[in-house]
């Protein structure tokens, strides 16, 4: 197999008719930088996977996409990244409007504690989308159906959501994220804390969903990558490495790194 070693990042990281671009991202904790030059795209209805050893940035990066690391005091970052073309950290959207369009799902399920009906209706209620209850009566029953989850709680929404089973919960929180109609759905290892059978219903939904939304989901599963992803980039201590088709990934990586993490020499 023939590979390349270089300091530049390998495969083709924009793509036409991008959902989000970002582009020459650094991102740094106080002095430590822990994201270095980063750029990358995510398409129209693509899945895209960003794995690579423990610490290489990749939630990191992930967490750039809806701003979720100005939370963190000491989290700089520099560079642009933009939402159809608006740019989400110089004013373009502000973080409450950018999150409605760019939902999150999180290692750990966490549903709120309240009924199964409140934690889907939550968005809704406060970013003010809805007047009437029939009319929010059908956005939860919507977004459950989705996540393929309605049949299993319709005759039980008003019960607490911290009764459901992880995968329950799981598909909850997507249902949640969906509620508020977003474009993208960032997944941060949304399967780590679920059994094999909850983790192929998250993979099942996945496919579906890709169907309406932008996806990037970081994983520590390979397997899982290559089952749910269209483009898989592979991130190695706080740089882009490679990015390509997820096959193309699989199969023939152009990138030494790249190389040595899937045929399991690190990581
Ligand atoms: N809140 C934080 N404060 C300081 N440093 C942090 C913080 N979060 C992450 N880091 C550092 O940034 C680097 C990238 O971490 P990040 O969690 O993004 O990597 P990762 O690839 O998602 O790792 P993992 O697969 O283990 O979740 C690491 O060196 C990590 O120690």
């Amino acid at each position: 197999m023939f590979t390349e070693n270089t300091e530049q990042t390998v495969g083709k990281f924009k793509v036409d008719n991008a959902k989000m671009t970002a582009d020459n991202v650094d991102v740094f904790y106080g002095d430590k930088q822990a994201i270095f030059d980063v750029s990358l795209d995510l398409g129209q209805n693509e899945v895209l996977s960003m794995i690579g050893p423990s610490g290489c940035g990749k939630s990191t990066f992930l967490r750039c996409l809806n701003r979720m690391n100005d939370t963190i005091e000491i989290c700089k970052m520099t560079g642009d990244i933009k939402l159809e073309g608006l740019d989400i950290y110089k004013g373009g959207l502000n973080p409450v409007q950018l999150r409605a369009r760019v939902g999150m799902v999180f290692q750990k399920p966490n549903p709120f504690p309240k009924s199964i009906y409140d934690n889907v209706a939550y968005g809704p209620r406060i970013h003010g989308l809805v007047n009437r209850r029939s009319e929010l009566d059908e956005i939860v029953q919507t977004a459950l159906e989705k996540a393929s989850l309605w049949n299993e709680v319709k005759d039980r929404l008003d019960q607490p959501a911290t009764g459901m089973s992880g995968g329950q919960q799981q598909r909850l929180c997507i249902a949640r994220a969906i509620a508020v109609s977003p474009e993208v759905i960032l997944m941060d290892e949304p399967c780590s804390a679920l059994d094999p059978i909850a983790t192929a219903k998250i993979e099942e939904l996945i496919a579906e969903l890709s169907q309406n939304y932008s996806i990037a989901i970081v994983t520590h599963s390979m397997q899982q990558a290559a089952r749910v992803s269209n483009r898989t980039a592979y991130f190695h201590l706080g740089k882009l490495i490679e990015v390509g088709k997820t096959q193309d990934i699989f199969t023939s990586p152009r990138h030494k790194l790249t190389e040595d993490y899937i045929t399991g020499r690190f990581g």
